[in-house]
């Protein structure tokens, strides 16, 4: 490849929380299983975000690429079978993991998705409970796609698409994306010499998903337009992404300083917006909770969540995330649906609780999902919704 222009230097965007996303073409480079090469400067990266209160989730590639190479010394050649790609994931992935924590002096968590459980709303709100709990202890969730299970049809087939998704899970400010080349180019860079250094997307257009192309080594899967997509999922929820490349220690050491070579992508979606929108769009299931009046002034004025004290009961048969209608006192005695929102509980379990207090929820049900039978950030009041408030 002839001599490419260089990235301009510029600021990261100020973040607390950020979803890390490492290729398999840094961590498992050359496609000779795992090498610590570019591993340790992006743990030094890791190690100095910690040690400043920052919160990264790693999103770390590499389990097949690990397993590939034990697979081929045990059976003497390489099997591109699912059964044997499976297998391979499995090999690897506690290879990968076993690589960061060697690396890092950080307690770290093994997080293994699958597409379903992105999908299905009560699995998603478990695996972004549980990565709440793992940040709040200030331990590093690990995550990958579980290969392992994962067939064909059913996966999301590349982790930078995981990784938005995973960026908007844990509601993170910022999706930086490590790979082997310094950023994005406006076109291939392996067939295209003269392609230009892009450093600032201030809107994901189809001119640019365009300059995307395939991988560029034999391990990454997807190359520039995975990273792409990625970015517009994450600007989608209101998330700018960042593509640097972490085999430029330089590069990598400036970031900690907060100063990126490399291309950042912008979005004109705030992330407030974002999860109206979002909550706008997802049809509410037949059914809805009732509050009574100190509830809803709670909600409507004082920005709180839905405790299950302010609650008289639940219609319907709504289950665990579930969107519903959440109702109380309106004009002479009527009801008004007032807000909508994410249920943590089923409406079975809502009556159980109905009037208790947050600490009663484990006696009355076994268990507990928390204490908020709906969160604000999962809640949206009908007047910022601009929908019509409506007697029911
Ligand atoms: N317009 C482009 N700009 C930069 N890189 C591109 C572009 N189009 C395709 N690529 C390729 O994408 C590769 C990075 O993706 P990939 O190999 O999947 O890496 P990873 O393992 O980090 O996900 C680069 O090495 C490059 O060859
Ligand atoms: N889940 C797979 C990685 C899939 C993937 O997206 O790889 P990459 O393009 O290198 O980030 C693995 O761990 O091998």
């Amino acid at each position: 490849m002839t001599q490419l222009r260089a990235f301009r230097q510029q600021s990261v965007p100020p973040w607390r929380r950020a979803v890390l996303k490492v290729g398999s073409s840094l961590i498992a480079a050359d496609g000779g299983g795992l090498s610590t090469r570019y591993a340790l400067g992006l743990a030094q990266f890791i190690a100095s975000c910690h040690a400043s209160g920052r919160e990264i989730v790693l999103v770390s590639s590499g389990a097949v690429a690990a397993g590939r190479v034990v697979l081929k010394d045990h059976a003497g050649e390489e099997d591109a079978s699912q059964a044997a790609r499976q297998a391979m994931a499995a090999l690897g992935q506690t290879q990968t993991v076993g690589l960061w924590q060697r690396l890092l002096d950080i307690p770290l968590a093994q997080v293994l998705l699958t597409h379903d459980d992105l999908r299905n709303r009560r699995r998603y709100l478990n695996a972004r409970a549980t990565l709440s709990e793992l940040l709040h202890h200030r331990v590093m969730p690990v995550v990958n796609e579980n290969d392992t299970v994962a067939v064909d049809e059913l996966t999301l087939g590349d982790n930078d698409n995981l990784a938005a998704i995973i960026a908007a899970l844990v509601d993170a400010d910022m999706l930086l994306i490590a790979t082997d080349i310094d950023g994005l180019y406006t076109a291939d860079p392996r067939s295209n010499p003269g392609a230009e250094p892009v450093n600032e997307v201030p809107e994901l257009t189809p001119e640019i998903m365009a300059m995307a192309g395939a991988a560029g080594s034999s391990v990454g899967t997807g190359g520039m337009r995975t990273k792409l997509e990625a970015a517009e999922k994450a600007g989608a929820a209101g998330i700018e992404t960042i593509l640097f490349n972490g085999r430029d220690s330089e590069v990598v050491s400036l970031l900690s300083r907060d100063l990126l070579h490399g291309t950042l992508l912008r979005t004109k979606a705030t992330r407030l917006q974002a999860r109206k929108y979002w909550l706008r769009h997802v049809p509410a299931v037949p059914g809805h909770i009732e509050v009574d009046a100190g509830a809803m002034r709670a909600l409507n004025e004082e920005g709180a969540s839905l405790l299950p004290k302010g609650i008289l009961a639940a219609e319907g048969e709504f289950q665990r995330g579930d969107m519903v209608e959440i109702v109380g006192p309106g004009e002479n005695g009527s009801l008004q649906s007032f807000a909508r929102g994410i249920s943590q509980y089923s409406a079975m379990e809502i009556n159980r609780i109905a009037r208790s207090h947050t600490r009663e929820i484990k006696t009355r049900l076994g268990y507990s999902f928390g204490e908020n039978v709906v969160h604000r950030d999962d809640l949206a009041l009908v007047r910022e919704l601009d929908l019509t408030t409506g007697d029911i």
